[in-house]
């Protein structure tokens, strides 16, 4: 098959690593420069130019879409739906998933475990806001923020009222959560390809730190979901609309709960805690399913 990477940089671990595993199992797999992609929209004919040409008819489009692009991004991957492609993740499901708020009502909409949260632009009536989540101690979030930049937990209902107000100062868009205390310090990232949970790990923050992402010194390691784990991550990926996805789950003493879903999910850290060919299987369930047309929103995203 001829298959395209929607990836700002090739020498990044899961492009390079997606480019290898399609190339060995036979396919043509061209690395192409999201932000370098312009479009002729105006046609009956919808194409992608890059670098002065027409991208060639591919039979599938891989997204990996950096959350400082998403805007240009699920453009780019918007005008590949329109001519036909099918594209492993579409354009409204990234859009969806690059929403904290949006996701969170999603979700919860579908009945999926979920940290109590709450939402204001206001700061009104900050106090109430953070008594309708359990109270301090609570985590507060920008709602832009990836990498655990952005999250802060605070231990008083004082201290949460001042974070509060000096995001909501800064004119920040947040949202406040309920602190789950009993995971712990680690959280579990499921990678969700189709309709299977492949692959899953469990991130562990280091002393003294509540934040369990990778960039922020935690640990991962090879875990076996329950099946409730297993099912509340299913659930999340086919409410979020997205065919390849990382769930993240919080074990709470009421079961799962999914802190977000994220549709660039990175590939280093969870083959080398598993020891799984990841990319190997984003490429089967694409030879599976990638057919013209095939895309749900084709036109309509
Ligand atoms: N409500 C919560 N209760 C307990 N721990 C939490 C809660 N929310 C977040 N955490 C911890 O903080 C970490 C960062 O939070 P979150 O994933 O929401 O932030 P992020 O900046 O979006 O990170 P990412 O880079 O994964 O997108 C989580 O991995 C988890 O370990
Ligand atoms: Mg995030
Ligand atoms: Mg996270």
């Amino acid at each position: 098959m001829k298959i395209a990477i929607l990836s700002r940089n090739e020498s990044l671990y899961s492009t390079r690593r997606l480019k290898e595993a399609g190339e060995a199992r036979g396919h043509q797999v061209d690395i192409i420069d999201t932000l370098h992609c312009y479009m002729d929209i105006t046609s009956s004919n919808p194409k992608v130019r890059y670098m002065g040409k027409d991208l060639p008819v591919y039979d599938a489009v891989l997204p990996r879409i950096g959350s400082s692009i998403t805007f240009y991004g699920t453009a780019v991957v918007r005008q590949f739906e329109m001519m036909g492609t099918f594209c492993v993740n579409e354009s409204v499901a990234i859009s969806r998933s690059r929403d904290k708020l949006r996701s969170l009502q999603l979700l919860s909409r579908k009945g999926i475990g979920l940290p109590r949260t709450g939402f204001a632009s206001k700061p009104d009536k900050i106090q109430d806001l953070i008594r309708n989540v359990g109270g301090a101690p609570c985590v507060i979030k920008l709602l832009e923020g990836t990498q655990g930049i952005g999250v802060v937990l605070a231990e008083t209902n004082k201290a949460a009222e001042s974070v509060i107000e000096a995001f909501m100062g800064l004119k920040a868009n947040i949202l406040v959560q309920e602190f789950i205390e009993e995971a712990k310090g680690s959280d579990l990232r499921c990678f969700v390809v189709g309709d299977k949970v492949v692959a899953a790990m469990k991130r562990q923050a280091p002393e003294g730190e509540f934040r369990s992402n990778l960039h922020r010194g935690g640990e991962a390691k090879l875990i076996r979901l329950t099946k409730d784990e297993r099912a509340t991550a299913l659930k999340a990926a086919k409410a979020m609309g997205l065919n390849v996805c990382g769930v993240d789950i919080l074990q709470s003493k009421n079961g799962p709960v999914v802190m977000e879903v994220n549709s660039s999910p990175g590939l280093e850290g969870i083959e080398l805690a598993t020891n799984k060919d990841v990319a190997g299987l984003i490429y089967e369930f694409i030879e599976k399913n990638a057919k013209p047309n095939r895309n749900r929103t084709r036109g309509t995203g």
